[in-house]
């Protein structure tokens, strides 16, 4: 026979989970506080009209016979009723603030959602102390509250609390109980400050007979308008309050999705930061501070901005430390980062190159992927060139096709000779350079970037006259039969500039091939077998090249020496190990050794 029963709820062990395993931050009971009093300021004025008064006022006592430390909470928001009492704060995720789904409620303004808040109070004491008088029925009601899960409630003469309003009392327990009362006072100020910073409700911390007003200097913003009133020095002052004295803040961007119901100021990192840096940003809901590190709620290429984000309709999660990663919060990120892109491009010419100039990497990684973006900045995007640094304005002032290069090596290797044809040349073995100089070409229509290729430096070369090919054929051959085992065409003719004696060019391929050969000499016998077994047939593997200047001083007088093939085989054997090292190829073994034999040869010869 089946039987009904019923789950039976351990009140305590409910208590223990959620004040002290739910939260990351045994201070969020100061959030909590916060929040039901301002909610209870906002539920009187929509209940009445003519209240346009509320202030939370919050008091750190201590007990001059025991020491004890009692935390006094007061709001003069709408307070309970007896029924209230019943159904709000005596029944664990009943809450009088509507739907636990935040972008559903019709009513959005309050911050409390799930009935649970108050629990957390149990972090810092045993039992929970509240005294009420409600607006709508005049009556003053005593709550305690006991972390075994009890409560019990009193009726109490009005002269316990003439006024409209809500006094929670915390008799401090556990570790916070020792801490040194000016210390708990100090702490007290910050987390009233990190929580309430935002919140239109005055709060003030009673320190001897002065009040401290918290949030006076910050407590403006809530909406759009509010920040849009706010002066440049205005802004980057709340940046400063809110995000750190040391952000040494100089621009910013007031961005906002199309209802208002998010919006942000994004501050400008005034220093260059690495794209893979995780970027986190402050958070409020509905004027609450929701956690300063929320990483999705900005897209990840805005990585150059700390940004300081108000929503009203992102759903947080129950701690109330994070928002869901859900559709809402992916729109919101994309409509945040619409309005950046569209801000950036509104920028006076001046502020742009300042930004572009501090955070020129992060701006290229976005021109790379956003086409819209790049056909705006381009023209002061910066490239290494042949001149140095120049901005993309000024190469193309000068040239219709502008060459570049795939990798720095390669454009080091070229850069001498292609100088000396007057050729525009970018490096664009630079992160990221090189796809977005491609990519221009869609954006412009037309292919004005070329890519130039070390092979294609052949341009540049003259070659021999027929009666100098014909005097240095045997011995150009005897000298390439000798270079063969290095996997070099040894080849003679003029280039400009006229000082460099050589040049030496190689493929890509040819590259990898004596990467391998060096890597296989380094490594043990096994591993070299299988490195070996990677190198391509001999015959598939282009030679490189190693290009001999006519026009140069100590190839002319060395060629033009009569000496033996041999002592002139040492000198170019000498010019090829320079070659490589100007290049900076790392030698193979032999290659260090030919280079010790060939001057050695040529001390010889010298004697
Ligand atoms: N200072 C206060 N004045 C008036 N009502 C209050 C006050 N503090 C708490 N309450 C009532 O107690 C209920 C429970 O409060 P609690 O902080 O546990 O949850 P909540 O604020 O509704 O939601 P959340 O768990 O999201 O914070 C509230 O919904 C509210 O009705």
């Amino acid at each position: 026979m089946s039987q009904e029963n019923r789950f039976q709820v351990n009140l305590a062990g409910m208590i223990d989970i959620l004040s002290n395993h739910l939260y990351s931050d045994q201070n969020v009971y100061v959030r909590e506080l916060l929040q039901n009093g301002t909610d209870a300021i906002r539920a009187r004025r929509l209940w009445d009209a003519d209240f346009d008064a509320g202030e939370i006022e919050v008091a750190l006592l201590q007990d001059k016979a025991t020491g004890s430390k009692t935390l006094c909470f007061a709001d003069n928001g709408i307070g309970l009723t007896a029924d209230e009492i019943e159904v709000f704060l005596a029944t664990i995720a009943s809450s009088s603030k509507g739907e636990k789904n935040f972008g559903d409620s019709a009513e959005q303004s309050f911050i409390g959602r799930f009935g649970i808040g108050l629990l957390s109070c149990f972090v810092v004491t045993t039992e929970i102390r509240l005294i009420t008088h409600s607006a709508k029925t005049g009556t003053v009601l005593e709550w305690r509250g006991n972390g075994d899960g009890t409560y019990a409630i009193n009726e109490l003469p009005l002269s316990e609390r003439p006024e409209v309003g809500t006094t929670v009392y915390l008799s401090y327990q556990n570790d916070i109980a020792t801490t040194d009362f000016a210390e708990l006072h100090e702490n007290l100020r910050e987390y009233l400050f990190q929580y309430g910073a935002c919140l239109e409700v005055p709060i003030y911390l009673l320190d001897g007979r002065k009040r401290l007003w918290i949030n006076e200097r910050s407590n403006g913003v809530g909406s759009l308008a509010d920040l849009h009133a706010l002066s440049r020095a205005q802004v980057l002052q709340l940046g400063r309050s809110l995000l750190g004295d040391d952000m040494r803040l100089q621009d910013y961007f007031i961005l906002s999705n199309e209802t208002g119901n998010t919006f942000a100021v994004a501050y400008v990192i005034p220093f260059a930061v690495s794209t893979h840096a995780r970027r986190l940003h402050r958070a409020y809901l509905n004027r609450m501070f929701v956690s300063d590190e929320v990483e999705a709620v900005m897209p990840e290429w805005a990585f150059f901005t700390q940004t300081v984000i108000w929503t009203q309709e992102l759903q947080p999660v129950a701690s109330r430390e994070a928002f869901y990663h859900n559709e809402a919060l992916e729109r919101v990120s994309q409509a945040l980062g619409a309005s950046l892109k569209q801000q950036i491009k509104a920028m006076p010419e001046k502020q742009l190159q300042r930004l572009l100039n501090t955070h020129y990497l992060a701006f290229k990684a976005l021109a790379c992927e956003d086409r819209d973006l790049l056909q705006f900045i381009y023209p002061h995007l910066s490239f290494r060139t042949l001149n140095g640094e120049e901005t993309l304005q000024t190469l193309l002032s000068q040239s219709d096709v502008i060459y570049y290069t795939h990798s720095v090596d390669e454009f080091r290797q070229i850069a001498d000779v292609v100088r000396a044809q007057q050729v525009p040349l970018v490096n664009g073995g630079y992160a990221y350079d090189a796809p977005i100089l491609k990519r221009l070409n869609e954006v412009l229509g037309r292919e004005v970037f070329k890519l130039f290729q070390a092979e294609d430096v052949e341009f540049a070369f003259q070659p021999l006259f027929a009666e100098e090919e014909r005097a240095f054929a045997t011995l150009l051959s005897g000298l390439n039969t000798r270079m063969a085992a290095y996997q070099v065409q040894v080849v003679l003719n003029y280039f400009s500039p006229h000082n460099i004696p050589m040049l030496y060019i190689s493929s890509q391929q040819t590259q990898a091939e004596r990467e391998l050969e060096r890597v296989a000499e380094a490594s043990n016998d096994l591993f070299g077998d299988i490195l070996g077994s990677l190198q391509a047939e001999e015959e598939s593997v282009p030679l490189a090249q190693l290009y001999l200047n006519f026009h140069n001083e100590v190839v002319q007088s060395v060629f033009c020496s009569g000496k033996s093939e041999a002592t002139i085989a040492s000198v170019v054997e000498v010019l090829y190990v320079q070659a490589l090292l100007m290049g900076h190829y790392p030698l193979k073994q032999d290659e260090v050794k030919l280079m010790n034999q060939g001057l050695l040869q040529i001390i010889k010869a010298m004697k």
